[in-house]
């Protein structure tokens, strides 16, 4: 590393016959004089200095001091104008044009962009460990700083005076540092995005049970999505040698999936599941199912046992919908004097989890032998409830006395040697799902992955936007999230003022019902409920946290039997939930950050059919928004505008609901 290089000064070899003494007495007398000449040099030089070099002096100091303030800007803002003129527009954008002559094209600011970093660069620390992504909760964020590192450093740093350089210092350019994601991550088994023109017929699946097809057939499936068709024959695979033991008597790798909304991921681990543990003899919990909400766990868990009916399994839910003393007892029973699981499938939420984990002595994992974690990447966002290591702690707790002297013990997974595999292994096998999964080696490291297979739908490598309206190269876009290939994506330029006048708009005139509609607060979601319910016309209803689980579940009911038109939700629903037919989302408010809007927007356009997705967004929002999206790798985002002149006839009753708003909060607010 050139940076820490030191070159010594030896001396001038000059005769090899002096004694070691004498040639040093001669050397420090040299180096003396040295000294002397250099301070004479320079007590002339100050004194003659042309006042053309001070400046120079002070412009460097100036131009890193605006260095300074430059690297102050946050980094999406930098970006944001360099790349918000690639957005992809479909319809004439006048403002967007425009806005695309304002700035300076993409490549000439990155040009001057790495020139500012290479600059900024020269006093700065080692870049090699900067490779990683940066991710804050759900708005991952990546800098391009971090994963590219200072270009060469071509300026000359100006000759320092004053004082003798041993050695050359000379700059050496700097090697440019490219993202290097893990073999798994970077290369993973592909999944086809196009459902409808890869369906893969259940029969041409290997390793089903006569009656899990059977089932299928009448859930009415008869083809495997894309998702499903790798996934499942993985999982069967890795359980080929038996519940107990892996094949070969190897761990089984760990299997991380990342697939777009609603492209059928519950059924991809649903199915191999039961179908490994059907064989089973002894009733214990060897699947384990996470989630982030008590909707999402109730979803998969009603998934789990419709296709367990039929089979010995049985299926319990932990979260927190009944009592903890009722799911105590559906989970063990005590029969003379021994405790018998009556759980071989969990589905949890992690708080509800956790506590069974420490407070219910008749919850055992130690025959755990799937654990799923579902919307992985939230689900990794939630680890300082450190959920995951509980889990395994349970795992891995020493069992009770014949379990600890039988070939099936278990030991904390370590590296893999001879000793280790023998005697072989009961694994814990990880299955990972999710359509936003991180690619954070960090964040994944978390979840102590055993030589992890990676399937996704998309590349890990950025991926280009052709643009109608542009043949400019694309802007540097990370491209790495999956979005239906059914969807249709549309922004709606707007005032604050007009938004509810636009939804409804949507419903009464467009007749987009049902709409599925994201506000950004709960409070927002209650205030547009009631303004609409006032407006009248519409059958709306809420969805958020103000409501009872109960009255939660009743709503999605409604909502997916076609009782309710519009349903204002906050972002409970916005991950996960799926509702048949709804046929367009609406992001009332922009989301923050771009996972949420992936998994909003999701909620439609599922199982290989079309949907459509509207944002409004404000003047201000919109230069960010699109960079967002664009960045995310859009396939495209339409401008869809609505003219005021179609807003008028609803005009003066909108006006008159707007006041007797005013007086229902705060009838509200009083009680
Ligand atoms: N093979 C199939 N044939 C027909 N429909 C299917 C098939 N597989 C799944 N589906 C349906 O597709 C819909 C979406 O599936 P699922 O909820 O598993 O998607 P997902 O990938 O988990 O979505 P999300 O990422 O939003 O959670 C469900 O209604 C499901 O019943």
């Amino acid at each position: 590393m050139s940076l820490f290089l030191v070159n010594r000064y030896l001396g001038e070899e000059e005769d090899g016959n002096l004694s070691k003494e004498s040639r040093s007495q001669a050397l420090l007398a040299k180096l003396q004089q040295k000294a002397k000449e250099k301070q004479k040099q320079s007590l002339t030089e100050e004194g003659q200095k042309p006042p053309k070099e001070r400046t120079k002096k002070q412009d460097i100091k100036k131009k890193r001091k605006d260095d300074k303030d430059s690297s102050e800007e946050p980094e999406h803002n930098k970006k944001r104008k360099s790349e918000a003129a690639a957005v992809v527009v479909t319809e004439t954008d006048e403002p967007i044009e425009e806005e695309k002559k304002k700035q300076t094209s993409p490549n000439e600011k990155r040009k001057k962009k790495k020139k500012d970093q290479s600059v900024k660069s020269l006093p700065d620390t080692p870049v090699a460990g900067r490779g990683g992504l940066e991710e804050t909760g759900e708005g991952e964020k990546k800098t391009e700083t971090e994963n590219i590192a200072p270009e060469q450093t071509t300026e000359k740093t100006p000759a320092p005076t004053g004082f003798t350089v041993l050695g050359g210092f000379d700059n050496k350019p700097v090697q440019k540092v490219h993202r290097v994601l893990p073999q798994w991550l970077a290369q993973p088994d592909v999944i086809h995005r196009d459902i409808k023109g890869h369906l893969v017929d259940i029969s041409e699946i290997h390793g089903l049970s006569a009656l899990l097809v059977k089932k299928l057939q009448s859930s009415g499936i008869q083809n495997f999505f894309p998702v499903q068709a790798e996934v499942i024959p993985a999982v069967l695979e890795s359980a080929q040698q038996g519940l107990l033991i892996g094949r070969g008597g190897y761990k089984p790798r760990d299997i991380c999936v990342s697939a777009p909304t609603g492209s059928g991921k519950t059924l991809a681990f649903v199915i191999p599941v039961i179908q490994v543990l059907m064989e089973r003899v002894v009733c214990e919990v060897r699947a384990l199912a996470v989630l982030p909400t008590k909707e999402l766990a109730q979803q998969v868990c009603k998934v789990f046992a419709s296709y367990a009916e039929g089979t010995s399994l049985k299926v319990v839910m932990l979260a927190g919908q009944k009592s903890f003393a009722a799911e105590q007892s559906s989970l063990s029973e005590l029969r003379g004097g021994m405790r018998r699981s009556l759980a071989d499938i969990v589905v949890a939420t992690p708080g509800r989890l956790v506590d069974h984990i420490n407070k219910n002595s008749g919850f055992s994992l130690e025959h755990l032998r799937f654990l799923i974690i579902d919307e992985a990447d939230r689900m990794i966002d939630s680890m300082h409830q450190s959920w995951l290591s509980q889990v395994v702690k349970a795992v891995y707790r020493p069992g009770s006395g014949q379990e600890a002297m039988s070939i099936f013990r278990r030991a904390e997974p370590a590296h893999v040697t001879a000793a280790s595999l023998s005697p072989p292994q009961m694994p814990l096998q990880k299955l990972l799902f999710s359509a936003t999964l991180t690619q954070n080696p960090e964040k994944l490291q978390q979840l102590g992955l055993h030589q992890p297979r990676l399937f996704s739908s998309i590349h890990s490598q950025s991926s280009t936007i052709s643009t109608p309206s542009s043949t400019a190269e694309p802007p540097h876009t990370q491209g790495c999230f999956n979005f239906p290939q059914g969807l249709t994506e549309y922004y709606v330029p707007c005032t604050l003022s007009k938004k509810p006048l636009l939804i409804l708009h949507f419903i009464l005139r467009m007749k987009l019902s049902p709409i599925l509609c994201f506000t950004n607060s709960r409070e927002a979601a209650h205030r547009l409920f009631v303004l609409v319910q006032l407006f009248g016309g519409v059958q709306a209803a809420e969805f958020s946290s103000r409501l009872s689980p109960a009255d939660r579940k009743k709503t999605l009911k409604e909502f997916e039997q076609g009782k309710i038109q519009l349903l204002i939700s906050t972002d409970a629903a916005a991950r996960g939930i799926d509702i048949n037919g709804v046929k367009c989302v609406v992001n009332y408010d922009a989301p923050q950050y771009i996972r949420t809007y992936i998994h909003r927007i999701g909620r439609t356009a599922r199982a290989g059919k079309t949907g459509l997705a509207f944002t409004f967004l404000l003047g201000v929002q919109e230069k960010n928004f699109l960079h967002m999206v664009v960045e995310a790798g859009t396939p495209g985002i339409q401008k869809q505008i609505v003219k005021p002149e179609s807003l008028k006839g609803m005009e003066a009753r909108y006006e008159q609901t707007l006041q007797e708003l005013a007086n229902v909060i705060k009838d509200e607010k009083t009680k």
